[in-house]
């Protein structure tokens, strides 16, 4: 397989020595000074993005020329962006997902799925801790969390907490801790009457998401254009 990643930054190099142990061969690598050079890129099997919501217009025009797999995991896109990248799936094949490991997969359908039984009883909360660099909040893993939980939007979310603002039982607070190196920690927690069930997911190295975005790029180059999620790649 021949990829090309755009960011090179924590993601980006630990994406480059994964693909150097498993041969596979990085074609370009893009960020914010020569980003305008992915337009002289040939078509590679794969593009990887993990850079920032301000590469996706050359991100878009590349897949758009070559019609190459796009296997995108930054985070923080406004909603017109998120739609422009869904766009791409007219005219190749493309995932955008906040979280590549299996674990936050399996976390979804689990934290989905306690909502469901657990009913409006009980009291969600998600909390979600990362490094101290991280340029975006809450994380793109906690709104996909958000979204799974409570698909229709029933709950209102509830970013963080301060002064007099007593809990309301319909609402779902989200909180983002930054600090250290934590490569990510996501909890969401139900609070009913005298019981508590808390699933967390930890990322222990970035290595499960680079490893994971690899293996989206292998299982994406050779299918039709459209839209994949990571669902279709592990789970059918
Ligand atoms: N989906 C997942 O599984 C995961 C997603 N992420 C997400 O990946 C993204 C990157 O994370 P991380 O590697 O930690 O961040 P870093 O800040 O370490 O790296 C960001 C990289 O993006 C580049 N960049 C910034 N602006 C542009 C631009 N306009 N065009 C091209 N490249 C640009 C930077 O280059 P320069 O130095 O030139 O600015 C840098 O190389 C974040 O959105 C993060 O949330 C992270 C981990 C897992
Ligand atoms: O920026 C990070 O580091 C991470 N970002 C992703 C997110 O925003 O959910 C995934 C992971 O938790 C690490």
């Amino acid at each position: 397989m021949k990829i090309a990643l755009v960011g090179m930054g924590r993601m980006g190099k630990m994406i480059a020595s994964c693909a150097e142990e498993r041969g596979i061969e990085v074609a370009g690598t893009f960020l914010g000074d020569n980003i305008g050079d992915l337009e002289k890129l040939g078509k590679v099997d794969a593009l990887i993005d993990f850079s920032s919501p301000a590469a996706l217009h050359a991100v878009a025009a590349y897949i758009r020329r070559t019609g190459a797999a796009l296997v995108c995991g930054t985070t923080g896109y406004s909603a017109e962006e998120a739609a422009e990248i869904r766009s791409l799936a007219e005219c190749a094949p493309v995932i955008l997902s906040a979280n590549y490991s299996v674990g936050v997969a399996v976390l979804k359908h689990l934290s989905a799925e306690a909502a469901k039984l657990l009913g409006d009883d009980f009291d969600i909360e998600i909390v979600e801790t990362h490094h101290r660099m991280k340029a975006d909040a809450p994380s793109g893993t906690a709104k996909l969390l958000l979204r799974a939980i409570d698909p229709e939007g029933r709950r209102r979310t509830v970013y963080g907490r301060e002064g007099m603002m007593k809990r309301e039982g319909n609402e779902i607070g989200v909180h983002a801790v930054r600090g250290g190196t934590v490569a990510g920690v996501h909890t969401v927690s139900f609070f009913g009457p005298d019981e508590e069930l808390s699933l967390t997911h930890r990322a222990e190295s970035r290595r499960i998401f680079a490893l994971g975005a690899i293996k989206a790029g292998e299982r994406l180059k050779d299918r039709a254009p459209g839209w994949y999620t990571m669902d279709d790649l592990l789970f059918s």
